[in-house]
């Protein structure tokens, strides 16, 4: 997979070149290139952004210094992923989908956005998503493309160490992760449950999945009630 990312703060993508996904660069699974946006701009003052059009706060993002950006980038068969607050929800299964893809740019804006004319010219050529990570606004989509990018790379083959993790992380069955434990046995008199020393893996399969149902039914009952309908059996609707 190829990933470009466009931003006024490249070195606040510093981190994609370390650990997990360091490693994965280094081992040709991901090739990342970050360019600075100002590299397109014309004017003595490499200015980006200008005063909003009907006036209000803030600044936005001009659409000539965006669109040479990505003319540059870009290829038809590029998905682009602009984060915004008010995009659809990242999810897990967005990060599934991503991870199919061969080329990813990220689009990093300022909390007032990018001329929505941008995302309309270059919906004429590519796949664009507008990603949100969450209900809360930050100052720059650097931080939120380090989210998508560490949670797409990871569902790339040969990226973590141990493939079934992905396979059985939080979400992949539709429910979140039951608590996990290691040595001691007893640690500060808490002592690690019975039934995982067991030995007894069918037993341990029921109880970590009856922990996650009632983690998830506690935290998060929507991811519940949006599980397939065969999803729960007779024991599980007995909790
Ligand atoms: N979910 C989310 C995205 C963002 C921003 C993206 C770009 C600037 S602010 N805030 N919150």
């Amino acid at each position: 997979m190829r990933i470009d990312v466009v931003t006024i703060f490249p070195e606040y993508l510093a981190p994609l070149r370390a650990a997990l996904l360091g490693k994965a660069v280094d081992r040709g699974l991901i090739s990342v290139g970050v360019h600075d946006l100002r590299d397109w701009t014309h004017d003595v003052h490499k200015a980006v952004d200008d005063s909003p059009y009907g006036g209000g706060p803030g600044m936005v993002m001009k659409p000539q210094v965006w669109g040479d950006a990505l003319d540059t980038v870009c290829t038809d068969r590029t998905r682009l992923v602009v984060p915004t607050p008010a995009g659809r929800p990242f999810t897990q299964a967005v990060a599934r989908e991503l991870a199919d893809e061969e080329h990813l740019v990220f689009a990093c804006g300022r909390y007032e956005g990018i001329d929505q004319r941008v995302v309309d010219d270059a919906s004429r050529r590519m796949r664009v998503d507008e990603l949100s990570i969450g209900d809360y606004v930050l100052v720059g989509g650097e931080v939120a493309v380090l989210v998508v990018v560490e949670a797409v790379a990871r569902l790339l083959p040969g990226v973590l160490g141990n493939p079934r993790s992905a396979a059985e992380d939080s979400f992949s069955d539709g429910l979140l992760e039951g608590p996990s434990y290691t040595r001691p046995e007893v640690w500060r008199e808490l002592p690690v449950p019975d039934v995982l020393r067991s030995g007894n893996h069918r037993l341990i399969d029921r109880w970590r999945r009856d922990q996650a149902l009632r983690r998830t039914w506690e935290r998060r009952p929507e991811l519940v009630d949006a599980l397939p309908e065969d999803a729960l059996d007779k024991h599980d609707r007995a909790l």
